[in-house]
């Protein structure tokens, strides 16, 4: 089974806007809906490539009865637990011109609430997948990721982690399969400016010696570039077509590479299938689905 573990899922707002102009009262040109969270995206997307997975994590209030109820399908088993206090937060991106993203702080999580998900982590056995994926609340302390893969430690258990900063750096002596940042995830992490592919590769293989198996580091519109866990670099570019949501597409490659390796055991194929999700994503509304996915997957190369 896969598991994918979301602290902080949200509802993302998405509002399009000709212009923003500060200190005003802007009029929307468009607005829609989505419900997100790192770990929630990749369920659904996972579930777009035939495969299941049970999504774990906290929701609270209205928002978070939206989340549950928005995401249920026969591919994705929900078994969040229900917060005390507090909304589910509400993300928004701006989309004029350029893109903006107002990510909020989600409801607090006590330790005791956090005591019942390291209880259902220990239902993930050998041969399972876990996914933990995003930011956590401010109030959270930030060695959470490692309470919950402390829980797992000794089982054989695939880890993915996509998350930022600390809360990543401190997940690496788990040794996990597969860390997904991006170009200026990586920058933060060294407190460098990160331009040249060799520059890439080098800051990727220091993840690597803290412990990461597989660094994919996402690029954007420039694609994505891998650092296998052999040391080969793999590179992978993108389709050409009108761009029309990003959001997610980081977690979609997740998706990809996961189900590709899954599959085949692969790194080209996995990093084939994550860049496909990804594109697939940018050029969508919502996140990939199952016909675009099939439809880049005939053209990419
Ligand atoms: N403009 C684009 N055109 C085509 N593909 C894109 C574009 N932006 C992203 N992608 C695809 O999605 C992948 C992941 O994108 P990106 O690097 O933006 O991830 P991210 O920063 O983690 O995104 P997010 O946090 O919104 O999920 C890219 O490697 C690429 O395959
Ligand atoms: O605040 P975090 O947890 O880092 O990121 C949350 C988020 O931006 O990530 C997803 C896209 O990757 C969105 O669904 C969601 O709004």
């Amino acid at each position: 089974m896969i598991y994918t573990v979301t602290l902080n899922p949200s509802i993302d707002y998405i509002v399009r806007l000709d212009s923003l102009v500060p200190g005003i009262t802007n009029r929307t040109t468009a607005e829609e809906y989505y419900y997100g969270g790192k770990g929630i995206n990749v369920s659904c997307v996972l579930a777009e490539l035939d495969l299941e997975s049970t999504a774990f994590g906290f929701v609270a209030g209205f928002t978070g009865d939206a989340i549950e109820k928005g995401i249920r399908n026969d591919r994705i088993i929900t078994d969040f637990i229900k917060l005390e206090s507090g909304i589910s937060r509400i993300n928004i991106k701006i989309k004029a011109g350029v893109e903006t993203e107002i990510n909020c702080q989600g409801p607090h999580i006590s330790e005791g609430e956090l005591e019942r998900l390291f209880s259902k982590i220990d239902r993930i056995s050998d041969g399972d997948t876990i996914v933990i994926a995003g930011n956590i609340p401010n109030t959270m302390p930030d060695d959470v990721y490692e309470r919950i893969l402390e829980r797992i430690k000794g089982k054989d258990v695939r880890i993915v982690v996509d998350a930022t900063k600390k809360l990543l750096l401190n997940a690496l002596k788990y040794k996990p399969f597969l860390i997904k940042p991006n170009r200026q995830e990586l920058s933060e992490m060294f407190g460098v400016e990160i331009n040249t592919e060799d520059d890439i590769e080098k800051y990727a293989k220091e993840l690597q010696k803290l412990g990461a198996k597989n660094v994919l580091i996402s690029l954007g519109g420039d694609g994505a570039m891998l650092i296998d866990e052999f040391g080969k670099r793999h590179k992978a570019g993108v389709l050409k077509e009108k761009v029309i949501n990003t959001v997610g597409s980081g977690d979609s490659m997740v998706a990809g590479f996961v189900a590709g390796y899954e599959k085949t055991k692969s790194y080209p194929y996995a990093l084939k299938l994550g860049s496909v999700c990804g594109n697939a994503t940018a050029f969508l509304d919502g996140l990939a689905t199952k016909e675009k996915i099939n439809e880049l997957l005939a053209k990419f190369n």
